[in-house]
C-alpha cells in the first residue's frame, strides 16, 4: 500500500492556481525530494498532506485515510518538521523529547529517549543542554527522534538542508536514510540539488502545478540534474 496517494490534486487561491492536477505516489522506505522554485506549490502540498488545507479537486491519501475528511487520523502517521523545528527553549533536547512523546500518548523512559537522540545524530552532551543554544540542525535532530519514537510512516521535511553547514547537512542526510532504511516514507520539500543526489531515491520537479518530472537522481550528476530543472524553469 502506498504511505502517500495525491490524486489529480487542485488547489487555487482566489484565481491563482496553486496546484492543477498533482499526483503523487510514495511507499515505504522511499526518499521523494520535490523540487520546485518559491511559489510553485511546496507548501501547499505538505499543508494539504497535513490536512491543513483541503483540495478543490482530487484527494490526498495518507495511510488509506483521506487527509481532508478525517485530517486527525491521518496526522498520527506523520511526522512534520518544518524549516524552524520549535521546541521549549528552557528545556534539554531530552525533555523536549519526552514532553512531546507524551502528549503523543507515548511513555518513553530516560534510555530509549538519550537512545534516539544519539540516534538522531545528538550528542550526550547536547542533549542535557537547554534547547535555546542549538542550531537549526540539532533542532532537526530532535524533530526526527520525536518522529521516530511515534513511529511516523511518513516524514515531511520543509527545505531542510537550507541554512546548513556541509557536515550538519551530510549528517542531516545519513539520519533520514536511516529512518528510510527503517521503513519511513520521507517527502522533503527543498532546493538543494547537492543533497537530492545525494539521499532521494526520486525527483519530482514541481512545475505548474503538477510533478512535471520523476527522476532517478542515480542515473544523473548533479550538472544534469540542474540541467532539467532549469530547462522546467523556463518553460
Ligand atoms: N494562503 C494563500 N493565499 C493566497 N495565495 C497563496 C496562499 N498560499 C499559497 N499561495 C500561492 O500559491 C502558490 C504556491 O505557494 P507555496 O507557498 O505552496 O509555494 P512554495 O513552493 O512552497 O514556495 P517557497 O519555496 O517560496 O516556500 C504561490 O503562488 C502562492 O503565492
Amino acid at each position: 500500500m502506498n504511505v502517500l496517494a495525491m490524486t489529480n490534486v487542485q488547489k487555487k487561491f482566489g484565481a491563482r492556481t496553486a496546484l492543477d492536477g498533482l499526483d503523487l505516489k510514495l511507499s515505504s522506505g522511499e526518499v521523494f525530494a520535490l523540487l520546485g522554485p518559491n511559489g510553485a506549490g511546496k507548501t501547499t502540498t505538505i499543508n494539504l498532506i497535513l490536512g491543513f488545507l483541503k483540495a478543490d479537486v482530487g484527494v490526498v491519501d495518507v495511510c488509506g485515510i483521506d487527509a481532508a475528511l478525517e485530517p486527525l487520523r491521518a496526522r498520527q502517521h506523520i511526522a512534520y518538521i518544518p524549516e524552524q523545528v520549535a521546541l521549549y527553549a528552557t528545556m534539554s533536547g531530552l525533555d523536549n523529547l519526552r514532553y512531546f512523546t507524551t502528549l503523543a500518548g507515548l511513555t518513553l523512559d530516560a534510555e530509549r529517549s538519550s537512545e534516539l537522540l544519539t540516534e538522531a545524530g545528538l550528542t550526550l552532551e547536547a542533549q542535557h543542554r537547554p534547547a535555546q543554544s542549538y542550531s537549526k540542525g540539532m533542532r532537526q535532530k530532535v524533530g526526527i527522534a520525536i518522529a521516530m519514537a511515534r513511529s511516523a510512516k511518513l516524514l515531511l521535511l520543509d527545505e531542510p538542508t537550507s541554512g546548513l553547514d556541509p557536515s550538519a547537512s551530510a549528517e542531516f542526510s545519513r539520519v533520514v536514510r536511516a529512518a528510510a532504511d527503517r521503513g519511513t516514507a520521507v517527502l522533503m520539500a527543498t532546493h538543494d540539488l547537492y543533497r537530492i543526489k545525494e539521499l532521494a531515491d526520486r525527483v519530482g520537479v514541481l512545475h505548474r502545478g503538477r510533478v512535471a518530472e520523476d527522476i532517478d537522481p542515480a542515473a544523473l550528476d548533479h550538472v544534469a540534474l540542474e540541467q532539467i530543472y532549469m530547462e522546467r524553469l523556463s518553460t
